[in-house]
């Protein structure tokens, strides 16, 4: 008998090794890649790490409270799972298992339209989810998917923003990979006997936000800004919250790091609607950060999927974990007693 002696992943980066010897070559191209030179990806990563904390001391409040309120939702701390397609790539129950992870760990799943699991049969895991939408030209197919939601529970509408077109990502293209493979389809997408294509279309425009708007009561978000300027559009079109993201790399390569770009949105939107952020999030400090520059919570996207390739359900719920222990550590070791205590101010000192 041989002695084990690795510890199994201990962060999440460990867990995206984990994944990698798990996952086909391409499918992990396809979850780890950004666009071309996938600069945006590394320069998510590397604003968090070029920010520095500065702690507060002696604060004496105890053990931080994690919870929050985001758009109405209650969670369990301010990290949620962003909107990535195609999970039973990674695992083969797919959403449904990432979903139960999220119920379990408390906290919002933003379900994507291109899941590989319909929306109603993510909804009965019990999950608290809310819903990204690609908004279709054809607009009664938009309304149909927007009413699936409502009626499956989704407590908000995330509406992406940043795809006129699909980003060029070359490892698809060196891998042939450009779709899913035939026993695997968009479920939400399924018309009768034939599934529909995704278009994503440069086209849409601030007039379909508005038709978004009018079509429903839901919270809605737009996810994928980075210009105050479209922050403040934003607002003006009474939107309710906005994500400051570049899609995690994968659109339009070279642009902003999106912790770059949170001092500014929120700058612009001041306080109006509640900011969260995504793109880069790998540690609990990276969530202080974040709240410090004026999100109310961030999103995960390629964490979930690592720790969804490595053991379906249990390995997303590990993950969550992973990054709730280490944020309590984190705020514990600011001096805070919960995220709304991180701001600028109070950690006066987060460096440029
Ligand atoms: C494999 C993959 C698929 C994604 N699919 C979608 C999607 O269908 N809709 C969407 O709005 N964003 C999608 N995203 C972007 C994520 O929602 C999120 O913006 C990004 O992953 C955050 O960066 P991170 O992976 O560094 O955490 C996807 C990201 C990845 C990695
Ligand atoms: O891979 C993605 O990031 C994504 O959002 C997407 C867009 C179109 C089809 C499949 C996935």
């Amino acid at each position: 008998m041989t002695l084990d002696l690795t510890p199994g992943p201990v962060n999440v980066r460990d867990f995206e090794t984990a994944a990698r010897d798990r996952l086909d070559p391409a499918h992990y191209d396809y979850f780890a890649s950004g666009a071309q030179d996938e600069l945006t990806v590394a320069a998510n990563e590397a604003a968090f790490r070029r920010r520095m904390l500065v702690p507060r001391v002696l604060r004496g409040g105890g053990p931080p409270r994690l919870e929050t309120t985001v758009l109405g939702t209650p969670a369990a701390m301010p990290v949620l799972l962003a909107p990535t397609a195609f999970h039973r790539l990674a695992w083969p129950e797919g959403e449904p298992a990432t979903a139960r992870a999220a119920a379990s760990a408390g906290v919002i799943m933003i379900a994507a339209m291109l899941s590989t699991v319909s929306i109603e049969d993510i909804a009965a895991t019990g999950a608290t989810l809310w819903f990204q939408l690609y908004p279709q030209p054809d607009m009664a197919f938009t309304e149909s998917l927007v009413r699936r939601a409502e009626a499956a529970g989704c407590r908000a509408l995330v509406v992406t923003v940043d795809s006129p077109a699909l980003g060029r990502n070359e490892r698809g293209d060196r891998n042939g990979f450009h779709d899913l493979p035939p026993d695997l389809h968009c479920a939400n997408m399924r018309e009768g006997g034939h599934v529909r294509q995704v278009v994503l279309s440069p086209h849409i425009s601030w007039a379909d936000i508005g038709r978004l708007r009018s079509m429903t009561t839901l919270p809605l978000l737009l996810k994928g800004v980075l210009h105050p300027l479209d922050a403040r559009l934003a607002v003006e079109h009474g939107v309710d919250g906005i994500i400051v993201s570049n899609h995690g790399g994968r659109q339009l390569d070279t642009a902003a790091a999106s912790l770059d770009r949170l001092p500014a949105v929120a700058e612009a939107v001041a306080g109006r609607v509640p900011l969260l952020l995504d793109g880069g999030v790998r540690r609990g400090t990276d969530v202080v950060k974040a709240l410090a520059l004026g999100a109310t919570a961030v999103a995960v996207g390629r964490p979930v999927l690592w720790g969804l390739a490595t053991a379906g359900e249990a390995g997303v719920s590990r993950v969550l974990s992973l990054l709730r222990t280490e944020l309590e550590n984190a705020l514990t070791l600011c001096g805070a007693t919960g995220p709304g205590e991180v701001t600028r101010d109070e950690l006066g000192g987060i460096l440029a």
